[in-house]
């Protein structure tokens, strides 16, 4: 695969013109999707974004919505939500009924260690009492309401329009999407053929790394791009469909990759960094095995989706590639929990209103105990947010408003901004001293000259 296509391996996995970054940006800003910025090489550090007009403190510079992006796997026993934008959904009462009813099944999400929790702090998760399993099934099937929950409504779920029980949405239009965009070719439904090899797949992320599920949607976004394009270029010419790869459709598979093509890359084995628990004199090993784990990935991916049409998109160089795009780019998928809300809310009612209300959920709280708060996490990859250049005087962050209920990137200005100044982000804690910030920067293999680390560089 590699020596057969290096050609086009090369062409999918070289750093787009600056004619080509030019009208990519400037269609997504045709398109309303990042007013007031402009996308162009800053002639020091590759792609930067530019403010084009004046922003205030506080103010939203961007919302930008994901390319392609995962709720990790083991969130998932944690929250039920919208597999295409990452919205709650259900109900209240369906999702602690669900946490609940997982629970006592012995399944658990993953505790989110570092998090405060402002109205509960109960001990290990395995000490908890669960309610009684009728009134967790009462829960789920909505025979039991919950007080004050009409406040926190939630959209009905929408199942997956393949029929496979993994993924639901919130509204039709998001389920539409999803299909048109990546699921067709990734649903696990008994009708799809694939299935059972697709499967295996999922299996070996979940049990490896579900970097490779998401890895796996951007295969599937450029190849349904790609069929779309040559149906459409097919109708044009009113001809029959191309069979083979040949030029023309090789051209079709680099205008379909275009997005994908933007995100800075390097191959994943050669830029994550070295876990703390492995020895550097066993980098090389550490690597190697890296690399192995993506390939058995692809080839498990591979006996599920392979078209040779989009042979090249199959290269470990490429799956690599795509994988060391998250691994430099993202920025963390997380949607906060409308249950965390409304337990607040419970807490914040008036003495005696909150005394009634806690006689009905005081036994759910407690058995959830210091998840009630967990949030929607994962990984995804946002088309603007991962042109931001990083400064330890940053003059933006990333900040999710109480009205950003989606998996939308939120960018909000922390200073105020000029026109034709370059928006920045810190990737890192900036509030750690000089070598300490130099140390976490070199993961994502630069060194750091921004005014402020000139100023604290020793020498
Ligand atoms: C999220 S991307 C930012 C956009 C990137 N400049 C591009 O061309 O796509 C992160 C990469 O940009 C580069 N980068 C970001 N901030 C930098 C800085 N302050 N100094 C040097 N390189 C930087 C590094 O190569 C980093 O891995």
């Amino acid at each position: 695969m590699e020596d057969e296509y290096s050609d086009q391996i090369a062409a999918l996995l070289a750093p787009p013109s600056s004619q080509s970054i030019q009208e990519y940006y400037n269609s997504l800003k045709e398109a309303g999707k990042c007013d007031g910025l402009n996308v162009r090489d800053n002639g020091k550090h590759g792609k930067a974004v530019f403010a084009s007009r004046e922003f205030k403190e506080g103010e939203l510079i961007l919302k930008d919505q994901m390319l392609v992006g995962a709720q990790h796997s083991s969130n998932k026993v944690d929250c039920l939500v919208c597999s295409y934008c990452f919205r709650f959904i259900g109900s209240v009462e369906a999702q602690i009924g669900r946490r609940l009813y997982l629970q006592s099944l012995g399944i658990y999400g993953e505790k989110e260690c570092e998090k405060e929790h402002p109205i509960h702090s109960t001990n290990d998760k395995m000490e908890r009492d669960l309610p009684p399993k009728e009134m967790i099934e009462s829960l789920l099937n909505g025979d039991l309401s919950l007080p004050f929950t009409n406040r926190f409504e939630l959209p009905e779920a929408v199942p997956c329009p393949g029929g496979c029980e993994e993924e639901q949405y919130c509204s039709q239009s998001c389920a539409d999407a999803d299909w048109e965009t990546y699921h067709s070719l990734l649903c696990t439904s008994s009708s799809n053929k694939q299935s059972s090899v697709l499967l295996k797949f999922i299996e070996h992320a979940n049990e490896t790394n579900d970097i490779f599920i998401v890895a796996a949607k951007a295969i599937a976004f450029t190849m349904l791009r790609y069929r779309k394009l040559k149906k459409s270029q097919a109708k044009d010419k009113g001809k029959g469909l191309l069979g083979k790869m040949d030029n023309t459709s090789f051209s079709l598979l680099l205008e379909a990759w275009k997005p994908i093509s933007m995100g800075f890359k390097r191959r994943w084995w050669e830029c994550i960094s070295l876990p703390d628990d492995v020895d550097p004199t066993e980098e090389v090993e550490f690597r190697t095995e890296i690399r192995d784990l993506a390939s058995t990935s692809l080839e498990l991916l591979k006996d599920a989706i392979f078209d040779a049409e989009c042979a090249p998109l199959f290269s470990l160089d490429v799956y690599g590639s795509i994988i060391g795009m998250f691994e430099l780019n993202n920025l963390d998928l997380v949607v906060a929990s409308p249950i965390e809300d409304y337990f607040i809310y419970i807490d914040e009612l008036a003495d005696k209103e909150k005394e009634e209300a806690l006689t009905i959920t005081r036994t759910f709280l407690d058995a959830l105990g210091d998840d009630y708060s967990v949030s929607c996490q994962g990984t995804a990859f946002f088309p603007i947010q991962s042109c931001m250049n990083h400064s330890c005087c940053p003059n933006a962050k990333a900040f999710k408003r109480d009205e950003d209920i989606d998996g939308h990137a939120i960018i909000l200005a922390s200073h105020p901004i000029s026109i034709g100044e370059e928006v920045t982000l810190s990737y890192i804690d900036e509030d750690v001293p000089y070598d300490k910030r130099q140390a976490m920067l070199a993961d994502y293999g630069f060194t750091c000259t921004c005014p402020r680390c000139l100023e604290d560089c020793p020498n």
